[in-house]
């Protein structure tokens, strides 16, 4: 039976999820899956790897056919939520990384309306800066291929990116991956600061379970598909939760 604890009333949360289920080759990968993610607050996402927390962040941004509902809060339209309204981070870019493209073309790309071939407008080229300096990445950065970026200063790139416009929710899908303790920290700083002074919802996907009971406001454990335990960090990354999410052995640890 899963342990869901409740959350501290924030008004209606900015997603309802309701028995969710989410098939890919021909195997359930989310089953029956329900929970609220509480509007304003750092939701985390724990589990071992290939227990499908991926797969729930890409549901929620479209890219697979589901069961079930997934209400959305967000701008007027509350059944279906529109990309200025949902940011999302990936777990790694889906592009050739050797293709010769700087931040500057990537920015470009993915800001502008019409084909690159146009070239990028001054709207979006007087963007760039203040886009990066909101995610402490310097400007001289734009002219780097990136594939030379650090994975660190890649993931504030792509955030710069989730960021805009302006998000209600932000999804981030290990952010922390290959990147040192300190800029871990630093980024989980940055990302408690987004969510203090604009009040975006946050979900992330982490393996990190000690910043996380510092750092995030409710924490979600799936295994198999399934809600382990659900609640605030204390009440559910204890012994019994962490077996139950991870097996005994890491419990033991
Ligand atoms: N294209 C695919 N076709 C079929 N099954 C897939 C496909 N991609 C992923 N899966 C399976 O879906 C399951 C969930 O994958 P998912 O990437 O959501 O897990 P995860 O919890 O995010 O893992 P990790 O921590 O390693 O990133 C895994 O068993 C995986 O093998």
């Amino acid at each position: 039976m899963p342990i869901h604890l409740p959350v501290e009333d924030t008004g209606p949360p900015t997603v309802a999820i309701r028995k969710l289920c989410v098939n890919r080759g021909g195997r359930p990968i989310l089953s029956d899956l329900s929970c609220d993610i509480p509007r304003g607050k750092i939701t985390a996402i724990v589990g071992l790897n290939g227990c499908g927390k991926s797969t729930l962040l890409r549901t929620l941004v479209g890219e697979f056919r589901y069961t079930g509902t997934i209400q959305f809060a967000c701008g007027e339209d509350h059944s279906k939520p529109r990309p200025d309204h949902v940011g999302y981070v990936p777990q790694r870019l889906s592009i050739e990384a050797s293709l010769p493209i700087t931040v500057r073309d990537l920015l470009g790309l993915t800001l502008q309306r019409w084909p690159i071939f146009f070239g990028v407008s001054s709207r979006v080229i007087r963007k760039m800066t203040p886009m990066l300096d909101r995610v402490g990445v310097p400007p001289r950065l734009l002219d780097v291929p990136i594939d030379g970026l650090s994975g660190g200063q890649l993931q504030r790139v792509m955030l710069a990116l989730a960021l805009e416009p302006k998000p209600e929710l932000l999804l981030l899908d290990e952010p922390s991956a290959g990147i040192d303790f300190k800029d871990q920290e630093s980024f989980n700083s940055l990302l408690a600061e987004i969510n203090d002074q604009s009040g975006t919802t946050i979900i992330l996907v982490s393996h990190d379970l000690n910043t996380l009971s510092r750092f995030a406001d409710r924490v979600l454990c799936l295994r198999n598909g399934r809600i382990i335990s659900e609640g605030k960090p204390a009440e559910v990354l204890t012994p019994e939760s962490i077996a139950k999410t991870f097996g005994p052995v890491l419990a033991a640890v």
